[in-house]
């Protein structure tokens, strides 16, 4: 109250020569408005006229691209105004609301970020639930009906009593008698606290009601005076009459529109005017109106030429906000149980996926085989076949190298046909029955033996000897995965069948071993691990960003499109607000999701970890994976207007990230000009990372590890920059 009467009589809203354009379709066309202090503003005008547009230059969300506007003394956004701010009420055309809110939770959101304590949120509530004949405080928006949450968004904007109303169409979808109620309230709260109030209505009669209406055509006011002196002025009978009249006149001026002039009238209100008497602002602000404007003016460019000292309550983020903020973001969680399982359970689902689907043991892998090996009959054999019986301890199948060889097969993942002829074999190749035929000749034991024997005894071994001890492997290699698991299991099935001789037959392993010898245990890792150990923490650092850029960029492209995040800018909060409260969320919740993807990767799926206390980095690696992707979410969604643009953006940049950062392919499988490019991917080296700690035990002081971490931080700060330099550019 003080504030408004040390205004005195100042204009509340003065604009001067304003032009506004989207591209190329110019909305403002030089419109100059005069908005006196304490009194009701109907701003009319055919739909598309300019009047949501004016409004939201007037509130500081939109640029004039000329002229200028003053509001409470100073222009909106200026260096420690409240505008926007504690000190405008703003009702947008759209709802505004989160539908998941009840009418009560909503009133704290908005009372919090006013800096209004919850009591008199409490009392403020009780006060417009009854004025605006609402349900239970406790009802979700969501279940109200369409005029009920009209009135909600009336509440929210008179919350916290402020100076200036801004009311874009309040009573559409309302009925008449509540119309009535609305109107009677508001100009009881004009001539009680003697608040602005600018409404916009398409019910032109309604507007009689309003001191002063300014009538709006293409862009500029034909005229502002009080309805009743407009109707007298122009010998009509309602205003409706006069604004169509009006109109024709503009339609038959030669003149551009931005010459014609503005029909200003005050006269009907000295004492005319019931509701405002003589000692009224708008009087003494039509004297001094010039005067005002002049002075306003001066004031004006001086905040915005001469730097203020700066007030840190001004610049600094507001805990009061930022808690407001995580608390709307918790509660729009919690009250969603989709966005609940999408933001805690997803990452973990599909690691799960990742786990089952990928690198696991094949099973049922069909295999085609013909064994025609007569085998041989040690009790009757001579020669070799007598020299080996002799040095062996008798085994499984000894009398049959072609089952013996077939039985170190792995039976498990292996789906064994056995066919008659080559022929029938290598057919069910071709027609897609099998993916490998394994044809043993029919002498495959008797060459075998001698085989054997001649290594033993160092002779030369003939060529028929070869040819007949040789099994013959016809394989479809389109599948290389596939391809690569069959060879590994008929190379190791042959190594079984040798041990099998070494064992038992008293013949020296260097005999017959390779030249090559592999130590096991190898340096890092094991030789059991599989492909999913090699690609589970590459997955865990995608998957962990992934999400993250898709959620943050969707809730706020989201929340932008249904004008949540307009209403919150015009309740005074400031981007650095608002990011340090999404990174405040995100981090619990990246804490949350990270812990269950951990749990579930190192004991559900037991994939290798060397030591157990790498649990610790691995998560905090995650987590600030998980930041990264939210700060390029951000970026993301200062960038687009519409989730569709949004979702592109992202399936562009997920994929690649994913393709490209050494994660399902290492980078020395890249072209080298592919490489640089990884290389300059958020996730490559804290992949890298990530495998060097899970996979080789790592810490902190390897250079691979603080590598990633310090990479991973790089990005977060620079997306974090970029995003809040486009959510302020776009705000
Ligand atoms: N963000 C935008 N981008 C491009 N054009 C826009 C944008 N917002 C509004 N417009 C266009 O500007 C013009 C004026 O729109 P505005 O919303 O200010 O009109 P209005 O008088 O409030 O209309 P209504 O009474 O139907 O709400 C319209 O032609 C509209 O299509």
């Amino acid at each position: 109250m003080a504030a408004i009467e040390e205004r005195g009589n100042q204009m509340a809203v003065e604009v001067r020569g304003a032009y506004r354009s989207y591209g190329s379709l110019s909305v403002l066309k030089g419109l100059n408005m005069d908005v006196p202090n304490g009194c009701i503003y109907g701003l009319l005008g055919a739909s598309g006229c300019g009047k949501t547009t004016l409004l939201k230059c007037i509130i500081g969300r939109l640029q004039l691209s000329e002229g200028s506007v003053i509001v409470l003394g100073q222009a909106p956004g200026a260096r420690g105004h409240s505008i926007p701010g504690k000190d405008v009420g703003y009702m947008p055309q759209d709802l505004a609301l989160f539908g998941d809110f009840t009418m009560l939770e909503t009133m704290y959101y908005f009372g919090t970020l006013f800096g209004m304590s919850p009591k008199k949120v409490r009392e403020r509530g009780k006060f417009l639930l009854e004025l605006l004949e609402l349900p239970s405080v406790t009802k979700t928006i969501k279940k109200l009906s369409g005029g009920q949450q009209r009135r909600v968004s009336f509440a929210v904007a008179m919350l916290q009593e402020p100076p200036l109303l801004i009311l874009d169409e309040p009573t559409v979808g309302v009925d008449p008698l509540l119309r009535a109620k609305i109107w009677e309230h508001l100009l009881e709260l004009v001539q009680r606290t003697r608040t602005t109030i600018i409404i916009t209505t398409h019910y032109i009669e309604e507007a009689r009601q309003a001191h002063v209406v300014g009538l709006m055509r293409n862009g500029l006011l034909l005229a502002q005076s009080p309805p009743d002196d407009l109707i007298k002025t122009h010998g009509m009978t309602t205003l409706e009459e006069v604004f169509l009249s009006l109109c024709r006149e503009q339609e038959t001026q030669e003149r551009p529109p931005s010459q014609l002039s503005i029909q200003h009238s005050f006269t009907a209100l000295n004492g005319g005017d019931e509701d405002l008497n003589e000692e009224t602002p708008l009087l003494k602000s039509k004297r001094n109106n010039k005067a005002s404007w002049t002075s306003n003016a001066k004031k004006m460019l001086k905040s915005m030429c001469e730097c203020d000292p700066i007030n840190p309550s001004t610049i600094l983020p507001r805990p009061r906000s930022i808690a407001a903020l995580c608390w709307k973001n918790f509660t729009r969680i919690y009250r969603n149980p989709g966005l609940l399982i999408f933001q805690f359970l997803l990452p973990a689902f599909q690691i799960v996926l990742f786990c089952l689907a990928i690198g696991g043991n094949f099973s049922g892998v069909s295999v085609a085989i013909m064994n025609s090996d007569r085998g041989i009959n040690y009790s009757e054999a001579t020669g070799m076949g007598e020299y080996i019986f002799d040095k062996c301890t008798p085994f499984e199948n000894m009398d049959n190298f072609g089952s013996l060889f077939v039985s170190k097969l792995d039976d498990k993942s292996l789906d064994f046909t056995y066919y008659d002829s080559m022929t029938d074999a290598v057919d069910a190749v071709k027609k897609g029955k099998a993916w490998m035929a394994i044809v043993i000749p029919e002498n495959f034991t008797q060459d075998m033996v001698e085989r054997l024997g001649s290594i033993i005894l160092q002779d030369n071994i003939p060529d028929d000897i070869i040819n007949g001890s040789t099994i013959e492997i016809y394989e479809d290699v389109t599948d290389l995965q596939m391809t690569y698991t069959l060879q590994n299991k008929t190379t190791a099935a042959s190594e079984l069948f040798l041990e099998a001789f070494i064992n038992n037959c008293n013949i020296s392993k260097k005999d017959i071993s390779s030249p090559l010898q592999v130590h096991n245990p190898p340096v890092y890792g094991g030789f059991h691990l599989s492909y999913t150990d090699y690609v589970a923490p590459g997955m865990i650092v995608s998957i962990t960003f992934g999400m993250s850029i898709g959620l943050t960029a969707l809730s706020f492209v989201i929340e932008r499109k249904e004008g949540l995040l307009d209403r919150t800018w015009v309740a005074g909060v400031n981007v650095t607000e608002m990011v340090i409260a999404q990174i405040l969320t995100q981090c619990i919740i990246l804490f949350v999701q990270s812990t269950i993807l951990i749990i579930l990767v190192r004991f559900a799926f037991k994939v290798y970890m060397v030591h157990l206390r790498s649990i610790f980095l691995v998560e905090l690696l995650t987590m600030l994976q998980g930041l990264t992707g939210m700060a390029y979410g951000l970026l993301i969604s200062s960038l687009c207007q519409q989730e569709t643009s949004a979702m592109q953006i992202m399936a562009g940049s997920v994929y690649p990230v994913l393709l490209m950062s050494g994660i399902i392919w290492p980078l020395e499988g890249m072209p080298k000009f592919l490489r640089y490019i990884s290389y300059a991917l958020p996730t490559t080296y804290a992949a890298e990372a990530m495998r060097s700690i899970m996979g080789r035990g790592w810490g902190l002081a390897d250079m691979f590890v603080w590598r990633g971490f310090t990479i991973t931080i790089a990005w977060f700060l620079l997306f974090g920059v970029l995003a809040t330099i486009g959510l302020r550019l776009r705000k």
